[in-house]
Formats: C-alpha cells, sequence, structure tokens
C-alpha cells in the first residue's frame, strides 16, 4: 500500500522515463566525498553526525539558488555531517540544480533524494551519493551497482524488515531506516529502534531518517545505533537548530521561548 502522494511522484516520474535520454555517458563526480569518513570524524570530536536536508516543500515554494547555496554553508558551517537534497520538482519543489549549487557551496558530501526507478536518472546529476528506495527502485539489485560503476554511494531506504533483508542482499553499504512510513505518512522513532540494531549487525553504516526534531531524538537514535541521523522539516524551519541537535551548542533553559536567543548564544 502506498500513501495518495507517494502514487502520483511515482506515476509523474514513470511517465518522464520516455523523455530520459539514453545512457551516452554516464556521470562521474570528479572527487567524491565519503560521508562515513566525515562521521567518524565529527563523532571523535564529540559531535553527532546530522545529514542536513534542503527541502523547499516546507517553506511551500522552490528555493532560489542563492538561497540553496547559504543553506549550504550554513549547515557545513555548524558542522553538519552532510547535506540532503531533494531534487524532485513536483511534490517536493526540488531541483537537480539545487544538488548542484548545494555541491557547489559547501565541501560536505550531498545525497541526491529523489525517486530513482531508472539507471538514466542516476545521470541527471552528480553527487557524491544517491537515496535508492527499497519499496521503489526497482530492481533494486541492478539500480545499486548502476550507482556504484559511477562511483556514487547508494543510501538503501527501507522501513520495513523484510526491505531490510532486500538491501542486505545488494552491495550497498550504507543503508537509510525511515522513520516515516510511506503508506501513512505516519512517524515515529520506535521504527529505527526496531531495526537499527539488526541493520548494525551487518555491519552496514546505518542513518535514521525522518521525525528528529530534538537533541533527545538524536540521541534516542544514537542509543539504538545511528551511525548519522537525517534531518529535514525541523532543520528548515529553524536552520540554526543543527548546532543544537549536533551537541556544538546546548540550548540554555533561561533563553527558551525568546526568539532569537531561543538557541542560546
Ligand atoms: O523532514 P523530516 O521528518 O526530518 O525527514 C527528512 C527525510 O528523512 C525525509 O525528507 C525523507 C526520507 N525519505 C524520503 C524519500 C523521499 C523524499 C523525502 C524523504
Amino acid at each position: 500500500m502506498t500513501s495518495e502522494v507517494v502514487r502520483q511522484i511515482l506515476a509523474e516520474t514513470e511517465a518522464r522515463r520516455s523523455e530520459m535520454p539514453s545512457l551516452a555517458s554516464p556521470i562521474r563526480v570528479a572527487d567524491p566525498r565519503d560521508l562515513p569518513g566525515r562521521a567518524r570524524a565529527l563523532r571523535s570530536r564529540g559531535i553527532s553526525p546530522i545529514i542536513a536536508e534542503i527541502k523547499p516543500r516546507i517553506l511551500k515554494r522552490p528555493l532560489l539558488s542563492e538561497e540553496v547555496a547559504t543553506i549550504a554553508q550554513r549547515y557545513e558551517a555548524d558542522a553538519g555531517c552532510g547535506i540532503s537534497v531533494l531534487t524532485q520538482p513536483t511534490y517536493f519543489l526540488g531541483s537537480p540544480e539545487n544538488a548542484r549549487v548545494a555541491r557547489r557551496s559547501s565541501a560536505l558530501p550531498i545525497l541526491r533524494k529523489d525517486f530513482i526507478l531508472d539507471e538514466r536518472q542516476l545521470d541527471e546529476v552528480a553527487t557524491d551519493l544517491v537515496l535508492l528506495i527499497a519499496a521503489f527502485s526497482s530492481p533494486l539489485e541492478g539500480l545499486v551497482e548502476a550507482a556504484l560503476a559511477r562511483d556514487l554511494e547508494p543510501l538503501v531506504e527501507v522501513h520495513t524488515e523484510a526491505e531490510l533483508d532486500l538491501a542486505l542482499k545488494t552491495e550497498a553499504r550504507i543503508v537509510g531506516i525511515n522513520n516515516r512510513d510511506l503508506s501513512t505518512l505516519k512517524v515515529s522513532l520506535a521504527t529505527f529502534e526496531g531495526l537499527g540494531p539488526l541493520a548494525k549487525n551487518s555491519g552496514l553504516f546505518v542513518v535514521a531518517e525522518s521525525g528528529v526534531e530534538t537533541r533527545r531524538d538524536v540521541l534516542r537514535m544514537e542509543e539504538a545505533g545511528a551511525d548519522a541521523i537525517l534531518v529535514g522539516t525541523s532543520l528548515m524551519e529553524e536552520p540554526g537548530l543543527l548546532s543544537v541537535l549536533n551537541g556544538t551548542r546546548s540550548l540554555r533553559r533561561e533563553d527558551e521561548g525568546g526568539d532569537d536567543q531561543r538557541y542560546g548564544s
């Protein structure tokens, strides 16, 4: 079962397949950036690795290139671990250009977030990582291999144990466990707590995705084994929250409630 919104996105993507150019020249990013390496480096400094998302839908409008650049620079300055960029155009109001701008504007690894149904979509923009959704990106094994052949690190997203098993059968080294159920769009952090330890036992780099809003949520995901945590909505609403979520700035009680001072000085 899939939600109406997701069904619509999949139908649109499917319809675009007929216009996609053939595989003349598979794309290759010049100098791939290593997400797990950066996560390790941050962790050794006591910083929680947060993959911060650029998700225009939260602002209900597409972003100007300058805005994408500003957000990307802010995420890097606040010790983010990577940047996730929505490129899905209609529902999420993203674009491949946003991924290009984000990569130009910061030194962080860039994860492209879209609904990848066809190998040719991988050549639309050069990034460091690409999201493949186990429930939709089919055949998963083939798309994982196609990504790896381009030095494009696949992050395979799962929401159930069956999908995790599917991901484990591929060559993927990074798995994302989505706390949001794409059939109901409901979020529960307990999803990661159930599947995270299973994925970790398999030796994968494990990302907790969706529904994280507070420092407490971050610590809860780390407790359950998250190597990195992906956050979209709450950062788009308040970019300054990144330094609170990753623990580089603490939220002081006396500052709570004030607008600008909410996150301490
Ligand atoms: O906004 P949130 O709850 O912090 O979630 C971010 C991210 O996990 C979410 O945007 C996402 C997870 N998987 C996806 C697949 C497609 C589009 C978007 C997503």
